[in-house]
């Protein structure tokens, strides 16, 4: 029996942010200042703190200026409006990041409305999704890009491949449809209502799983070949000392066996979507400075 190759995100994403790093570089050079990147994070979550930390350091490891704006789960919406307003006048700030999900007295639409197009670099303003839907030049989802990114690194032209999305988000499943679209795939979104989603997988030659559940995608259920992209990062417990493991949504040891090539979980799709939200940071701070962004990112 053949074994597939395990795509190593963690390495595309390393290079990626060399990439961002020499294009932060030309940046400085041109302007005489540094991108700027703000995170906002509400509320206590130790997940989210962790990661909002780990995306601090990789945003001043490439270069540009980190800000970073902490507020308690209380903070009324009107006043985490306020901060996203003075973030859209902050010349310093070329890119704006609310760490998602809000609590649950928070209008997240609102929020996300709020910010600035030229300045979302997640690509969750209507705005952007409206350009990616209509082929427009837009700043577009981080996880979906890089996604994008590790299929054609992999499989080269993706036109006429039948690709199947298993989840329907707006933050991957629908945005990675658009971009699998507009590369000429033949694209499928399969969700909970699916009926037999096992044949339906069983089309793919890429299959995208972002649907938030441990291991869900059977190795069985993948063609032969198939190119699988694993978007789920699902804490699970590990049976044997009560500690914890991270798992995609694809059961990977049996899907190995059938796959092309797959991406692991973790080391995957994860440090893309730092390493992605970096570039679309420097992406739109050529923009906002009107010049043209690197040609290789
Ligand atoms: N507005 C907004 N934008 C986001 O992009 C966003 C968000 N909110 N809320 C939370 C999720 C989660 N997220 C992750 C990104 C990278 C890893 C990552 O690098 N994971 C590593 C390590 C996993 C681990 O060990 O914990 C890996 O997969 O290899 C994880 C999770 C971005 N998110
Ligand atoms: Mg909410």
């Amino acid at each position: 029996m053949t074994i597939g190759k395990i795509i190593d995100g963690k390495a595309f994403a390393a290079t990626l942010r060399d990439k961002v790093a020499d294009g932060v570089a030309g940046f400085v050079e041109a302007t005489g200042r540094k991108p700027g990147l703000a995170v906002v994070l509400v509320g206590e979550d130790p997940a989210s703190s962790v990661y909002v930390r780990s995306k601090g350091k990789m945003t001043v490891a490439v270069g540009m200026e980190s800000f970073e704006f902490k507020r308690p789960d209380s903070i009324g919406e009107e006043d985490l409006l306020d901060l996203i307003e003075e973030l859209n006048q902050d010349e310093r700030v070329d890119g704006i990041l609310v760490q998602l999900p809000l609590p649950k007295h928070i209008d997240e639409a609102a929020v996300i409305g709020a910010i600035d197009p030229a300045k979302d670099v997640d690509g969750f303003h209507v705005v952007n999704s409206g350009l990616l839907a209509t082929g427009q030049e837009a700043l577009v989802p981080c996880t979906p890009l890089g996604c994008i990114m590790l299929l054609k690194d992999e499989l080269g032209d993706l036109s006429g491949l039948e690709a199947v999305v298993v989840g329907r988000s707006n933050i991957v499943g629908k945005p990675m449809a658009q971009l699998l679209l507009a590369e000429s795939a033949t694209v499928t979104i399969a969700h909970s209502r699916t009926r037999d989603l096992a044949s339906v997988v069983h089309r793919a030659d890429i299959v995208v799983a972002a649907v938030g559940r441990a291991e869900m995608v059977k190795g069985e259920w993948i063609k032969p070949g198939a190119t699988v992209i694993d978007v789920g990062i699902n804490r699970i417990a590990d049976g044997e000392d009560g500690k914890s493991r991270i798992v995609g949504d694809v059961a990977t040891a049996e899907a190995l066996a059938h796959v092309r090539a797959i991406t692991p979980v973790p080391g995957g799709v994860g440090p893309m979507t730092i390493a992605v939200l970096l570039r679309n940071t420097l992406v739109a701070a050529h923009a906002r400075a009107g010049l043209a962004k690197p040609a290789d990112l």
